[in-house]
């Protein structure tokens, strides 16, 4: 049988940076043909970039595609053939009553386009809308390379392996298609976006269908961030017995190059993060600094408490774009604890980054005057304990503003879950960087990043979480234990579990009750929040679609 040198080649692209992404291929094009590549595979969606969303609704935007995509391949090197990743039209969508698009991938060579293939199973759960765009795919196909008979997949087509599932999810399984057509080889273009462990379940699948049909197969996956999805990599490849022969870094691009003769010979095998807490981290790294330069930002700022949500944001921030571009920012109050400026100055000295300092005192005052009148004869409540986080929102934004810097926001996960944040206030920001990580994993995380050395200052780690916004004031004066409280949120959010389910599982009903309502009446602020990202199986961004004004919880 005929051999091959495949290339894998993990891009990074920009959503909608056709000529851009273009250009990347091209770069890895050239850069494979120096070490003889036959054959070269990018990502799904390589030359728009994953997801366009509702880019794909502009026909400029698809007949811009179709033409970058022509003369792509007039510019490759000879005897090259790239797999290619765009959305074209669908001719039949008219006649058929079908979706415009396909989700394609092209064989390119430098005389041209050669073959297209479509994706047969669109994903339309959870953060993926495919259906809203594109038509399936009706058939599986092949095409001929040295001899070699290479089956093509996009993504989600090799998701459906019944034996592995132990259910059907599509009526049709492409992988069972192309196994019935003998073909030597199979490869996934893949737009497989980041969350907990995925790794380890994408390769049990993959693993699974390699051997069951005993044909290897070759996955290459997109990385970076896009908006709220962080894309991970860690393109694999593996023989016909189902092993691992290949795999390409988490969180970062390259090009790998895997001779194919019968089967895969072994290659490079970077490891996959040895921790959760390792594998969170370098994804919210990530997320960080490609939502930064990708909105065509270099610095950014947020407000320092001497909190841990604060102190581990500034810290992610810190690895993502340079400790020159992370601007703290203390805003004391007559509420704040001494330790509110101690520990932020302690975290400053400890990451390096700038810091400045504005006591909102005054501006409080000011407020106060001016409210005086009009809230004469009320006790003081919580509009005036927001007022502080709406002062300190405001002058965030007034020097993200002025200065041209991207606005954190540093609230979590249960915090977003429960309301337990101000609008217009602690809520600004244009990114939401730890709002899918509950406060749980907010101190592993912290813990994990201090194990070689200090970090986050240890008097962070051990005090009592707080909003400082009145005199002693705690979050657990008004939440339930983060133990619990995080525990009731992961069954209720992501395992779909009902009230009646949790307080069978033997939590208390009250507090049940509590934290279900809180949900429910807390998604308007939601709303309204930045983007936060992903790396959870089901995070409050475009996969949580729930009413506001309701009554069901
Ligand atoms: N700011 C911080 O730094 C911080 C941090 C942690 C906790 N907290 C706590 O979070 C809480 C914030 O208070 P809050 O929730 O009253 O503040 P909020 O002002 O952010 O939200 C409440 C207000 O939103 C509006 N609203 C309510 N339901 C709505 C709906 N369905 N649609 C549109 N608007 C609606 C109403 O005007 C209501 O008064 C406080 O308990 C505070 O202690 C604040
Ligand atoms: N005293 C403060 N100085 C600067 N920034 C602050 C201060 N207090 C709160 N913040 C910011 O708001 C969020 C949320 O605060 P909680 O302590 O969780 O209520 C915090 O992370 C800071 O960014
Ligand atoms: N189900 C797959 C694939 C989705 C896709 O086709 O983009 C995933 O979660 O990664
Ligand atoms: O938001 P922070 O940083 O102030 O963290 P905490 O809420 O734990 O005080």
């Amino acid at each position: 049988m005929s051999s091959l040198k495949i290339g894998i080649a993990q891009l990074n692209p920009i959503v909608g940076d056709l000529a851009g992404n273009a250009a990347r291929i091209l770069e890895s094009a050239i850069e494979a043909k120096q070490f003889g590549v036959d054959l070269l595979l990018t990502p799904e969606l390589s030359l728009c970039g994953y997801p366009p969303r509702d880019l794909l609704l502009n026909p400029g935007f698809i007949e811009e595609m179709s033409k970058q995509l022509a003369d792509l391949a007039r510019q490759l090197p000879e005897n090259l053939s790239v797999l290619v990743g765009f959305a074209g039209n669908n001719p039949r969508s008219i006649l058929a009553g079908e979706k415009p698009l396909f989700n394609s991938t092209a064989l390119l060579n430098s005389q041209g386009i050669q073959e297209v293939f479509h994706k047969r199973l669109l994903p339309t759960y959870d953060v993926f809308d495919e259906n809203r765009y594109f038509a399936s795919g009706k058939e599986s196909h092949y095409f001929h390379l040295h001899d070699l008979k290479i089956g093509v997949t996009i993504c989600e087509d090799v998701w459906n392996d019944e034996e592995f599932w132990g259910k059907r999810q599509y009526a049709v399984d492409p992988i069972a298609d192309l196994a019935a057509l003998n073909v030597d080889l199979i490869v996934n273009l893949s737009a497989s976006p980041y969350s907990i462990r995925k790794q380890i379940l994408r390769e049990d699948l993959l693993a699974h269908s390699a051997k069951r049909y005993q044909i290897p197969i070759a996955y290459v996956n997109q990385v970076g961030g896009n908006d709220d999805l962080i894309f991970d990599g860690h393109s694999v490849a593996f023989n016909r017995q189902g092993e691992v022969i290949y795999r390409a870094p988490g969180f970062t691009s390259s090009l790998e190059i895997l001779e194919f003769e019968n089967d895969f010979s072994p290659a490079s095998l970077y490891p996959i993060p040895e921790t959760e807490e390792e594998e969170i981290y370098r994804a919210l790294v990530l997320g960080v600094r490609d939502y930064t330069e990708k909105c065509g930002f270099k610095k950014a700022i947020l407000g320092l408490s001497g909190g841990i949500d604060s102190s581990l944001v500034a810290s992610i921030t810190t690895d993502a774009l340079g400790r020159e571009n992370v601007l703290g920012v203390m805003m004391p109050s007559p509420y704040s604890s001494e330790g509110s400026i101690t520990d932020a100055l302690a975290l400053v000295h400890n990451l390096g980054i700038q810091c400045e300092k504005l006591a909102i005192q005054e501006a409080m005052t000011a407020y106060d005057r001016l409210l005086e009148p009009l809230f004469a004869g009320t006790s003081f409540g919580v509009a005036e304990e927001n007022l502080q986080s709406r002062i300190r929102g405001n002058l965030l934004m007034a020097l993200a503003n002025k200065f041209g810097h991207l606005l954190l926001s540093t609230g979590n996960k249960s915090e977003m879950a429960v309301g337990y944040c101000t609008l217009y206030g602690d809520m600004n920001g244009g990114l939401a960087v730890i709002a899918d990580v509950p406060k749980t994993r907010v101190y592993s995380l912290c813990h994990w990043l201090n194990r070689q050395k200090e970090i986050i200052p240890p008097n962070v780690l051990t005090k009592a979480p707080s909003a400082e916004l009145k005199p002693d004031q705690k979050d657990q004066d008004s939440l339930p234990p983060y133990e619990i409280l995080d525990e009731i949120l992961d069954r209720l959010i992501e395992q779909h579990q009902s009230s009646r389910q949790i307080i069978e599982a033997g939590f208390d009903p009250e507090t049940v009750r509590k934290v279900v309502k809180l949900v429910k009446n807390a998604e308007f602020k939601r709303k309204q929040a930045p983007p936060g990202l992903k790396i959870s199986d089901r995070a409050f961004g475009t996969g949580w679609r729930m009413p506001i004004a309701s009554r069901w919880s």
